[in-house]
């Protein structure tokens, strides 16, 4: 990877007040990681307010999740993560976040469909608002293993996925860089707040 230990962790640090000011972090929800390399990737410890992160609210981890900074704990949500960089060595940024209108419209639908968005645009691949894309909801489990393995299994069916919402809980996306998978979460948060307008429209 071209991208530095301290580059990536800035990144991520911004990101996490970006998100914070916008109250798509609320308390110490959410969890960011970035590739470090072929086998390891950087990732906020557990139990981080990500609005008020510093240098030592992340660690190093394996894919398989395993701490390589003694005694730093990962995420709770690590295997999430992890998931994404065994599937794709071009995988370079998870991003998880905890908004209002995903966790609202995540307890009132079993998908998101997004379909005649401009903002869909924003996505690896999509060149037109006329197709539809997809963003599945997951139940929320505490058995992140069982969870990976379903998003995985939902991901090798439906590999053009941008994202995903676990019910009640939050919503994942991810990308190539750190600033794509900024550019996806602000694109899934404008148009869930389109989506979540449209419902209340519609009643
Ligand atoms: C207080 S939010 C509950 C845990 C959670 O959903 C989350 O995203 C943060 O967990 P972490 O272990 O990464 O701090
Ligand atoms: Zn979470």
């Amino acid at each position: 990877m071209s991208e530095t230990l301290p580059h990536l962790r800035s990144e991520l640090i911004a990101a996490g007040q970006f998100f914070h000011a916008r109250g798509w972090v609320p308390a110490t929800s959410s969890n960011f990681s970035a590739r470090l390399g072929s086998d390891e990737i950087l990732i906020t410890s557990s139990g981080q307010h990500k609005g008020r992160l510093d240098d030592s609210g992340f660690l190093r981890a394996d894919l398989n999740g395993i701490s390589l900074d003694a005694g730093k704990r990962p995420s709770a949500e690590t295997g999430l993560h992890t998931i994404m960089y065994q599937r794709d060595p071009a995988m370079g940024c998870v991003l998880h976040t905890h908004s209002v209108n995903a966790t609202v419209l995540s307890m009132r639908l079993d998908a998101v469909t997004l379909q005649g968005y401009e903002l869909q645009k924003a996505f690896p691949g999509i060149t037109t608002h006329e197709g539809q894309v997809v963003i599945p909801v997951f139940a929320n489990s505490q058995d992140i293993a069982a969870l990976a393995v379903e998003v995985g299994q939902y991901l090798d069916a439906h590999p053009a996925t941008v994202g995903y919402l676990i019910r009640g809980h939050g919503m994942y996306t991810w990308g190539a860089s750190v600033a794509d998978t900024l550019r996806h979460v602000e694109a899934l948060e404008f148009l869930f707040e389109c989506v979540y307008r449209q419902l209340l429209l519609d009643r």
